[in-house]
């Protein structure tokens, strides 16, 4: 169990190839792995064109990869499922169904032998849960992009999928409604320890909202140079988590990366990279306090002398 647990998404080994036109294949990236334990929030940061959408749409079994597979749960995706919701840029929200058509279309897509009572009270349950008591009968046109994002979130949320994929889902929000979504997407998926999978560019949304975050190298041939553990505390607050000693440690190592480690990674990879099992980085105080366990205690009865 604890095995399935800490493998909970596993990624092994898959490849995106595409035909050139003018002949010959483009291999977006090849033999990528990884591993996310149950109820973690992972980040994949990488710059356009590495392949993120690529890996997450395999993930939601949209896509098949070229090559390898993904196991969830002990189990190999063939197609997308409803064990995993998938919560893009856009809303993809039903036009001529309310909020609650269309929180209420993925709930009884979900439980298809729930009666009408049961779908309802589910939906506007999870309607409430991401703030939109009240707007139950309005239709997607009525609302603001961060309004149908919150449908999204909560259609996402009420199927309870064993897995979030979240595709880059704040990017169209103007800064005060992206804040406001973040946090309530962290209280949420905290409380109900969600597992979730989610691509961004922004690494200070990587940094509040992950407890790791994978680093994609440039494509084409991108790769996962390697997973940041995130050395600030579970319960940080976005108001004072730049106050945090560790925060500029974490933020300057994703924008070296960025800048250029992203670039030149392929060619300077650190002694015994394995991409099968790419390296967990742990910075700041939680670095130190590894090194503390490592560090070898003198034995109880040397001396100054021995
Ligand atoms: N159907 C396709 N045929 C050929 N190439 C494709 C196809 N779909 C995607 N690609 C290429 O695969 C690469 C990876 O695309 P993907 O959207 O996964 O990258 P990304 O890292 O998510 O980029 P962004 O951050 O810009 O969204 C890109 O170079 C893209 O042009």
């Amino acid at each position: 169990m604890a095995e399935i647990d800490s493998k909970f998404i596993s990624i092994e080994g898959i490849a995106r190839r595409y035909p050139k036109r003018e002949g010959g294949v483009t291999t977006i990236f090849e033999n990528l792995w990884l591993q996310v334990p149950r109820g973690e929030f992972v980040c994949i940061i990488g710059h356009s064109g590495c392949g993120k959408t690529s890996v997450l749409n395999i993930l939601a079994g949209l896509e098949t990869p070229s090559d390898g597979a993904v196991i969830v749960d002990g189990q190999a995706i063939s197609g997308p499922s409803l064990d995993r919701a998938v919560i893009f840029q856009g809303h993809a929200l039903l036009p001529w169904r309310t909020v609650l058509g269309n929180v209420a279309y993925a709930v009884s897509s979900r439980w298809r032998k729930a009666g009408k009572a049961e779908v309802d009270e589910r939906s506007r349950r999870f309607i409430e849960l991401v703030g939109l008591k009240g707007s139950e009968l309005k239709k997607p046109a009525e609302l603001s992009g961060g309004m149908r994002q919150r449908v999204g979130i909560a259609r996402a949320l009420s199927i309870e999928p064993k897995i979030l994929l979240m595709d880059e889902p704040f990017s169209a929000l103007d800064a005060l409604t992206r804040g406001t979504l973040q946090d309530e997407v962290r209280r949420i998926c905290t409380a109900t320890g969600q597992t979730v999978v989610m691509i961004t560019h922004d690494v200070d949304e990587a940094i509040y909202l992950a407890d790791k975050i994978v680093l994609m190298t440039n494509g084409p041939e991108a790769m996962v140079a390697e997973v940041v553990a995130n050395p600030l505390p579970k319960d940080r607050v976005r108001d004072s988590i730049h106050r945090h000693e560790d925060y500029y440690v974490v933020r300057n190592h994703l924008v070296d990366f960025l800048v250029s480690r992203s670039r030149t990674f392929r060619d300077e990879k650190p002694a015994g990279y394995d991409p099968r099992r790419p390296p967990i980085v742990k910075l700041g105080s939680a670095a130190q306090a590894a090194e503390m366990a490592n560090t070898i205690p003198f034995p109880a009865t040397a001396s100054a002398r021995d």
